[in-house]
């Protein structure tokens, strides 16, 4: 790893302008899509990586920080390795904390425990904690999955391959929730999917971006598509990025009129506007009152009262 930086350290100093005056610093930021200007100005905590032979650079971004240092901002300063790692441990742990739980969910479908419940629980430790451990078709995005997968190859590089086995079963677990939204439908419809159609809720990787890099919503939309099934996708924000990556799909504005003439409903992205739907009036303009609740943030016994046939993921 030292070497590594030594080697990118010493490019730089060939090709900047200024030479041998450069320093090379590292400041991993954590940042979430949708919440960057306030984990920003109020980060959790902040990583200041220097070779600490030199101290110009640390001066110069403990003064860009002056602020966030002043507000009690915990701020790490270390080695050049340990804050290149930084970013990538802190996602790959977030994203194991997910398919843990997406874990603990295809467990539960068999023994018929509830997922949602068990998740409360798990997170009512202090140890464990509640955040970032909600159940369902799991995490896509532009980080977390470019993470794992930059972090298995760099452990294989440094010959640490063992070391990431965990992470390689975080990304199998993640690629199999995806699957079973398949299998759910095709239990709901038949085998045969040609000719149903199907309304997908949702296209971005998560509620409050227009961002569709990775999003499990379209790729489970794409896969049904490809299984012959008419795949309609209704989004508050992604539509049009989504439009230009699967043109093939077909678009709806509106989220309750997406669903006329429905076969099934499948919700895979948790904006809170597809929680507030009445499900009774919905009931009365699908073909068929059948959801797959892919995210678990629907309140499915309201939806049963409403006459729906409720699939989850993780919970009867
Ligand atoms: N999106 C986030 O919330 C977030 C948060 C923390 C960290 N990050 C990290 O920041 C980095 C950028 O993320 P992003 O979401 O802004 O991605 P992005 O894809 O929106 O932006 C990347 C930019 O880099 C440009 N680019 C790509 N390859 C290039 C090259 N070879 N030469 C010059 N420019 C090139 C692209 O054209 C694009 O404008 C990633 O490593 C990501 O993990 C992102
Ligand atoms: O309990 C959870 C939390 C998240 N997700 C999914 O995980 C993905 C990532 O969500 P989130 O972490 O909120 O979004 P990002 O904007 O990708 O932020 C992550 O990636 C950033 C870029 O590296 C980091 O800076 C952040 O710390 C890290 O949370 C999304 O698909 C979510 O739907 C879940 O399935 N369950």
């Amino acid at each position: 790893m030292r070497e590594l930086v030594d080697a990118q350290s010493e490019r730089l100093r060939e090709h900047a302008p200024a030479g041998g005056q450069i320093e090379v610093a590292w400041n991993p930021e954590f940042l979430r899509e949708s919440f960057a200007v306030e984990d920003t100005l109020h980060p959790d905590r902040l990583v200041l990586g220097f070779d600490t032979a030199h101290s110009w650079a640390e001066t110069l971004l403990r003064q860009a920080f002056g602020k966030i240092i002043e507000a009690g901002t915990p701020t790490i300063v270390t080695d050049w390795a340990t804050a290149e790692l930084a970013k990538g441990a802190a996602n790959s742990f977030l994203a194991a904390k997910i398919s843990f739980v997406n874990a603990m969910a295809e467990v539960c479908e068999k023994s018929g425990a509830n997922v949602v419940e068990l998740a409360a629980i798990l997170g009512h430790d202090i140890h464990i904690g509640r955040h970032g451990m909600r159940p369902g078709v799991g995490f896509g995005g532009g980080c977390l999955p470019k993470d794992i997968h930059g972090f298995i190859a760099r452990a294989d590089e440094l010959d640490a391959s063992e070391a990431v086995g965990i992470l390689r079963e975080v990304d199998a677990v993640n690629g199999r929730r995806r699957q079973r939204v398949i299998d759910l439908a095709r239990e709901a419809l038949g085998v045969d999917l040609r000719g149903k159609r199907i309304t997908v809720w949702g296209a971005a990787f998560k509620p409050e971006t227009d961002d569709i890099r990775d999003s499990p919503a379209l790729a489970v939309a794409q896969r049904l598509h490809d299984l012959g099934a008419t795949v309609t996708v209704t989004d508050p924000k992604a539509l049009d990025n989504a439009r230009k990556r699967f043109p093939e799909l077909d678009y709806a504005e509106d989220h309750i009129a997406a669903v006329e003439d429905a076969d099934l409903l499948i919700h895979l992205t948790e904006w809170p506007q597809f929680a507030q739907v009445d499900p009774r009036r919905l009931a009365t303009i699908a073909h068929s009152p059948k959801v797959i609740d892919a995210r678990s943030a629907l309140d499915i016994d309201q939806w049963r009262d409403a006459g729906w046939t409720v699939r989850t993921l993780g919970r009867l």
